[in-house]
């Protein structure tokens, strides 16, 4: 997939701004401020009908304005041509439309347009709390596996339902026993599929994430596994077993359940490992290093969607070569020269020669910071 141009209209601090990226890798460069960020913001809304940054679009709306419009035009590897349109309205809310039709829901969007991003604030996946990694694993699965998606969907609404029968019971206001049963038994069966999924994917990945991780880190033992609620889960567990042993769980803490009124274990609650020479990167890695594991984790990403996916994604990279020494970023750049359209953002113009850069305060429309 490539960006062939987007153009934005009260977007953040870009009234109206259009942005014509390469086809290789575009340095996108400017000053602190000078709305770079908001450039990959508005691609990836695009792509992923959401902000980057996790932000609200009433956040997105420049400041006084009543409305944004994004429209990005794509073009898929097979030469097709996708148009992609994001508008937002203080009274009607988010509308997404590709080739002017509505996409509902937006999740039916996932997957169109891949995108692979690294964002300085997602350092958060390797140092951050359990639910910033878990976050990490169901993008990328919800990218390049539409299946994964819509189970992941259905055990967030299946534990939300047996939550609140959880809290019924507790508090004697309605909901019986043998329904209960029937929940856990329901969710038991989706929670199996979503980890055995997550396992089968974190193996595939780590094809690719072990030898760009010695490239950036050098050699030793670099290991992303999956910690789940029975520890480390044997990847030839079939989904009834492990459908099974979660009923045994449930079964086993239904008390605590009830005190609690929340379900306490299955995949909501799993995590992953990182660790580099057996220790974990979380706790010894130095920033520098949690950047660079965060970066090979990214680029594996990348190769895992370009071998898995009929169409290879885009590479929308924040302020990614900050507190990388020279040798690291210029590794990096050597591994990006294979990652199709990468758009990255710096300060610094000259960051690498034969690379396109292009000024964000040069662009067609730029009125400030
Ligand atoms: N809703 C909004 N309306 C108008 N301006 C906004 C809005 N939200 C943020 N801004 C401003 O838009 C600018 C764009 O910030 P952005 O993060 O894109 O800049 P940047 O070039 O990436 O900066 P840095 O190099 O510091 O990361 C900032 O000056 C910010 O204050």
């Amino acid at each position: 997939m490539r960006l062939k141009n987007i153009q934005v209209e009260n977007f953040r601090n870009h009234h109206s701004l259009a942005f014509q990226p390469e086809e290789g890798i575009t340095v996108l460069y400017g000053p602190n401020g000078s709305g770079k960020t908001s450039v990959l913001e508005a691609i990836h809304y695009c792509a992923l009908t959401k902000s980057l940054l996790g932000a609200p679009e009433s956040e997105c709306l420049a400041f006084s304005e009543e409305y944004f419009i994004i429209s990005g035009e794509f073009v898929s590897t097979r030469g097709t041509s996708l148009s992609v349109k994001v508008s937002y309205g203080k009274d009607r809310g988010k509308l997404v439309q590709l080739n002017q039709s509505e996409v509902k829901p937006f999740s039916q969007h996932v997957g169109t347009i891949p995108c692979i991003t690294f964002s300085p604030s997602e350092i958060a996946i390797v140092n951050g709390s359990p639910g910033e990694r878990r976050r990490f694993l169901d993008n990328a699965l919800s990218q390049s596996d539409r299946r994964y998606l819509d189970e992941l969907l259905d055990y967030r609404r299946v534990l939300q339902q047996r939550n609140a029968l959880l809290l019924q019971l507790a508090s004697s206001s309605g909901g019986s026993r043998e329904m209960l049963d029937l929940w856990t038994e329901n969710l038991a069966d989706l929670a199996a599929g979503v980890t055995l999924r997550r396992i089968s994917f974190l193996g595939e990945l780590s094809v690719y994430f072990e030898p760009l991780q010695t490239s950036l880190a050098g050699k030793g033992s670099h290991l992303v596994t999956y910690r789940s609620s029975f520890g480390t889960i044997d990847s030839g567990l079939s989904r009834d077993e492990l459908r099974d042993r979660y009923i045994k769980r449930f079964k086993e803490t239904q008390r605590q359940e009830l005190l609690r009124t929340q379900t306490m274990s299955g995949p909501h609650r799993d995590d992953l490992l990182f660790l580099s020479n057996g220790r974990e990167i979380k706790k010894y890695g130095s920033q520098g290093q949690q950047r660079a594991f965060l970066i090979s984790l990214k680029l594996a990403l990348f190769r895992y969607f370009s071998h898995r996916l009929p169409e290879s994604p885009i590479c929308l990279f924040d302020d990614m070569f900050s507190e990388l020494d020279a040798e690291r970023t210029s590794e990096i750049f050597n591994i990006l020269e294979d990652c199709g359209q990468t758009i990255l953002t710096t300060t610094d113009g000259s960051l690498h020669p034969a690379s396109q850069a292009v000024s964000v305060t040069a662009l067609p429309g730029y009125r400030g910071g």
